[in-house]
Order: structure tokens, then C-alpha cells, then sequence
């Protein structure tokens, strides 16, 4: 286990003993609940063997569906390399999730400073969190199931991938999913049963998060099941998450299957070039404990290293855009754009809302012993809450409801905000400064809520490149945020939506108020 789980377990269990005396014998219950589960993720294999049917690069969120799927034939011999180790149950803690960016399980990527976006950030830089895990981000991300639009997927297949139309994908979805939810918001017509995934709700609801709902309608936004093939309107967030706690893709598609023979994993190996022969993956190289292994793949090698360290790998390998690999004294096996048309989605994360009302979570629910005993004991609460994320909304700022249209803008509705959660100003990476002038409350208690806003088809586009033939250094990321206008017109666009949304007669209890103190680099605006 790692240290700072053992210093926070200690400290909590501290500081329970004196006010909850029981909760003792919960957080060694917590402890004991940790090294079963931890018995249940596939193990590190001690000796790999020199050659393998596939060879998987990345035990996250699509190396683990590989991994599944192509052990179920038995014929084939199956490795899993996987740069990170093991998850602990301390990470299923849903409303910890910001909290694990600041551990080894994020890969700790900053994007380059830029003239159009991250300015108010530690070195003009945005942190980019990535998961080093079994499970990888999806072990960090904050688990909202979100699909995505039927619209999209064809308009994908319409540009010549085939396979990804909506009705190709779809029964996919279908078949990996458990769907847990009830509720009358959801339409169980469009999900799966008894698949590997579980989908659900955090047990705990917040009042905030049922206004956000509420006002969606009364603006004339249905409440929807954005997971139905089509994302427009208010709704309660769908996660993946099962009795309270986080569902990682480790846990969902390795754990039932670690008995499997033909499947081994190699844990804490990072795989530092694909070994070609003329045009053809036969192997790897990967480092681990300091030491270089070589082993072959008969039939192929998939890259499912994430959106970062995919490109770097191919690129480190000899694949990618010739200029850019002789320039660092790379052979060239293949010329391709790789790194190019770089995609994230633009947002803008603070626009906060205060409230005269006790609703939001607030800084101390991390050592609240009562909160931590409803987690404990029960798995519910605020600590249920996905990274204090429970609504989320897709709207198109630019036409009124009710008309025809293709959202351009998703609205996360977050039960807090960095005002009464201070911690989450280092997850966004504010600068000193600006938290300092802007943000710091000074041991103030204020509860209040977050709408952060995504773009939803950025056109804005970035690269990533090499810095250098070391594998162990960081590639450049150059995000590209905001480097074409319209995705700035629709964040600007969405900040005055989400005073439409404040302006409801669902939020009128809480008296919401825009915290729009100045940021000084800002304020000529
Ligand atoms: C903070 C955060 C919040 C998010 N929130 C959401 C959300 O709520 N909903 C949602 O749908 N999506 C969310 N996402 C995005 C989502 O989690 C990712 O899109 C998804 O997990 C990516 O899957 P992947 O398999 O491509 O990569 P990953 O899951 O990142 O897996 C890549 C794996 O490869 C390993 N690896 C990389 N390089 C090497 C190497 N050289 N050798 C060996 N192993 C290597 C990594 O350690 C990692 O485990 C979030 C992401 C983050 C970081």
C-alpha cells in the first residue's frame, strides 16, 4: 500500500477515535475490505514469456477491454503492459478523484505555455492529468458514462472510418453494460444488462443538482437520457459507478477475468519502443526496474497508450512525420503526420456561483467523521459524489430549445467550486497570484456551485511532438486552446447561458451570486 494512503488512513483514523469511537473499527474494516480487493486485479506475471500472440501497450480504459475480449479465446497468449501498478481502493473513492492527480497514478503532463489560453496558470501552463494505473484515467477521470451524440459517430463514418456509425457502435455499448439506474430520466430501452460495465448514480443527490435540473426545464430544456443517441438537455449525470464507489475499466473487465491462463500482465514497465521489422509491429522493448526486456508478438502489437503517450511511442519507433524524426536522428519507418490535429475540448472551468445555504460540499468533508463514516460504513453521502460533479447538460447557445439543433456546449454542474473546496485551485494549476487576489477566502466558509464548460466540436487544434529521443522525457504537448475564435464565442456564449440558469425560480431558495471578482489581468476587459 501506498504511503500516502497509509498517512491518510492514519489520520483519519485519529481523528475519528476520539469523536467517533466506532469508526475505529470501520477504517481497519476499510483496510482489510482494501487487501481483498486488492487480490482481485490480475497479478504482475514474475517471467513473461518471449513471445506472445498480442501484445496490449496500456492497461487503461481500452487496453483493458482488449485484454478481455481477446482472452476469450483460449488459443491466444495474451500480454497486458502496463506503465503504472496497482489501483487501491482509495481511489474508488469517488469524490477523491481530484485528489489522485496529485499522486504517482497521474502521469503529470503540462501543456506548453500558449499566447490564447492557460495564462492565469502556474507557468502559463494547463495541467493535463493522465492515468498511470491499472485502469489508467479511468482511475483519475470522474465518471461520467457519456456516449456521445449519434450525430457525431456518423459524421466519423461519413468521413470514411468504417465501423463507427451509431448503429455500429451501438450494440457495443449495449453489450458492455450493467445499468444499475432506476430512475425515471433514464431510458432502460437504450441500455445494456448484465454486461461488465456498471452504470449509475451516486446515492447521494444534492439539492443544488436538482435545481440545475429543474431549471433546465423551465427554461424549456427536457430532462434527457443523454446516453440515448441523442445529448441535448438537462439530466442527472450517469456514472460508472456502483455502490457508491468508482468502477475502473480494471475492475470492470480485468478482475473477473485475472484466472484467465492466457492472459499476463507485466506491472510498472514502460514500453519504450515497438520493435518493426520493414512495415511490421513484431515486439517491444519495455524498462522495468531498471532493467531492458525484449519480447515478440506473433500477430500484433496494439497501441492503447492513451492520446499522449501513443503518438510519442509511434514517433519514438520511427512513425511520424519524417522532418520531425530526422531532426532528432530518428530512423524513418513510415512518414506520418502523427502528433498532428492534436483535439481536446476548450473549457472554462470557473464560473462560480456563491449561495447562502449549507448545500455545496465544503473543504472539511475529507475529515468530517460523520461524512466519512456514511462513506465507510454504508457507501453513501457526499463522499458518493463523482468529484463533486452531478448534472451535466448539452445545449446549443446559439438557437433557442425547442428548435432543431447540435449542442455546442456541455455544462458540468459541480455541487462546490474552488471557493469552498480550496484544494481544487492546485487541480486547475492557479497561479500563486491569482489565487491569492481572486480566489483565496482566507479560512472563510462559503458554499457555492461550479458550472464548468466544455466545447463540445472544438475547432481548435494542437500537436504533440518529441522533446528528445529519451523515452523517459515528456513529449511537447502544445494544447492549441483557443487558437481559432468560435470556440471562444461559445464558452462566452455559455457563461451568460449559466445566468439564465441562476436566474431560475429552482434556484431562488439558494440566492445564487456570480462571484465575478476580477482577475487583474482581465480587468480592462
Ligand atoms: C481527470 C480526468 C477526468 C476525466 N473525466 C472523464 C469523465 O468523467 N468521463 C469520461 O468519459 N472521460 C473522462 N476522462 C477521459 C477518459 O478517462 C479518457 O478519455 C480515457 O480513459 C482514455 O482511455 P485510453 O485507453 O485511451 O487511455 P488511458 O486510460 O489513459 O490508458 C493508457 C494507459 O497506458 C499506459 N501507458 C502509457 N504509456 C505507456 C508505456 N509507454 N508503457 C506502458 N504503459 C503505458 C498508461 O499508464 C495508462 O494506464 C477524464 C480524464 C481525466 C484525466
Amino acid at each position: 500500500m501506498r504511503w500516502w494512503v497509509i498517512s491518510v488512513l492514519g489520520v483519519l483514523t485519529l481523528a475519528f477515535a476520539a469523536e467517533y469511537p466506532p469508526l475505529l473499527a470501520h477504517v481497519l474494516s476499510y483496510l482489510s475490505q482494501n487487501m481483498r480487493y486488492s487480490s482481485k486485479e490480475p497479478p504482475d506475471t514474475p517471467k513473461p514469456k518471449a513471445e506472445y500472440d498480442f501484445i496490449i501497450v496500456g492497461a487503461g480504459s481500452a487496453g483493458s477491454v482488449l485484454a478481455n475480449r481477446l482472452t476469450e479465446i483460449n488459443d491466444w497468449n495474451i500480454l497486458l503492459i502496463e506503465a503504472g501498478g496497482p489501483e487501491i481502493m482509495m481511489m474508488n473513492i469517488p469524490m477523491l478523484a481530484p485528489m489522485l492527480q496529485f499522486t504517482s497514478a497521474n502521469w503529470r503532463y503540462y501543456s506548453e505555455p500558449s499566447k490564447h489560453a492557460c495564462m492565469g496558470l502556474k507557468g502559463g501552463r494547463c495541467p493535463l492529468p493522465r492515468g498511470k494505473v491499472m485502469g489508467g484515467s479511468s482511475v483519475l477521470n470522474f465518471m461520467v458514462y457519456a456516449r456521445g451524440d449519434a450525430r457525431d459517430y456518423d459524421g466519423w463514418a461519413a468521413m470514411g472510418n468504417k465501423g463507427w456509425a451509431w448503429k455500429d457502435v451501438y450494440p457495443y455499448f449495449l453489450k458492455s453494460e450493467d445499468l444499475l439506474i432506476k430512475d425515471n430520466w433514464v431510458q432502460p430501452e437504450k441500455h445494456g444488462k448484465g454486461g461488465y460495465l456498471s452504470v449509475g448514480t451516486a446515492p447521494y443527490k444534492s439539492p443544488l443538482v436538482h435545481a440545475f435540473v429543474k431549471a433546465g426545464v423551465e427554461l424549456g430544456y427536457k430532462i434527457s437520457d443523454y446516453n440515448s443517441g441523442d445529448i441535448s438537455g438537462f439530466s442527472f449525470v450517469q456514472s460508472t459507478i456502483k455502490n457508491g464507489s468508482r468502477m475502473s475499466t480494471s475492475q470492470a473487465f480485468l478482475h473477473p477475468i485475472r484466472k484467465r491462463k492466457n492472459l499476463n500482465v507485466v506491472k510498472y514497465a514502460m514500453v519504450t519502443k515497438i520493435i518493426m521489422e520493414k512495415d511490421r509491429a513484431v515486439g517491444v522493448e519495455y524498462i522495468k526496474n531498471n532493467r531492458r526486456f525484449t519480447v515478440r508478438a506473433s500477430k500484433e502489437v496494439i497501441l492503447s497508450a492513451g492520446a499522449i503517450n501513443s503518438p510519442q511511442l509511434l514517433m519514438l519507433s520511427g512513425i511520424g512525420p519524417r522532418d520531425h524524426l530526422q531532426s532528432l536522428g530518428i530512423k524513418v519507418v513510415k512518414d506520418l503526420p502523427v502528433g498532428y490535429n492534436l483535439m481536446d475540448h476548450p473549457v472554462i472551468g470557473y464560473v462560480i456561483y456563491t449561495v447562502d445555504k449549507p448545500v455545496s460540499a465544503y473543504e472539511e468533508i475529507v475529515t468530517d467523521a460523520k461524512v466519512i463514516d456514511d462513506y465507510i460504513h454504508h457507501r453513501k453521502g457526499l463522499l458518493t459524489i463523482t468529484g463533486g460533479l452531478e448534472g451535466v447538460s448539452f445545449v446549443d447557445v446559439f438557437k433557442p430549445p425547442g428548435t432543431k439543433s447540435f449542442p455546442n456546449l456541455e455544462i458540468q454542474f459541480c455541487t462546490s467550486s474552488p471557493l469552498s473546496l480550496p484544494f481544487v485551485n492546485a487541480n486547475f494549476g492557479i497561479s500563486d497570484e491569482i489565487y491569492n487576489k481572486v480566489y483565496n477566502m482566507n479560512g472563510k466558509k462559503v458554499y457555492s456551485y461550479l458550472m464548468f464548460m466544455t466545447v463540445m466540436h472544438p475547432k481548435s487544434r494542437g500537436r504533440i511532438s518529441l522533446r528528445s529521443t529519451d523515452p523517459l522525457a515528456k513529449p511537447r504537448i502544445d494544447i492549441g486552446f483557443f487558437n481559432h475564435p468560435d470556440d471562444v464565442k461559445v464558452l462566452v456564449k455559455g457563461v451568460e447561458f449559466t445566468k439564465n440558469i441562476s436566474n431560475t425560480r429552482a434556484f431562488a431558495e439558494f440566492n445564487p451570486k456570480l462571484y465575478d471578482k476580477p482577475i487583474p489581468q482581465c480587468a480592462r476587459h
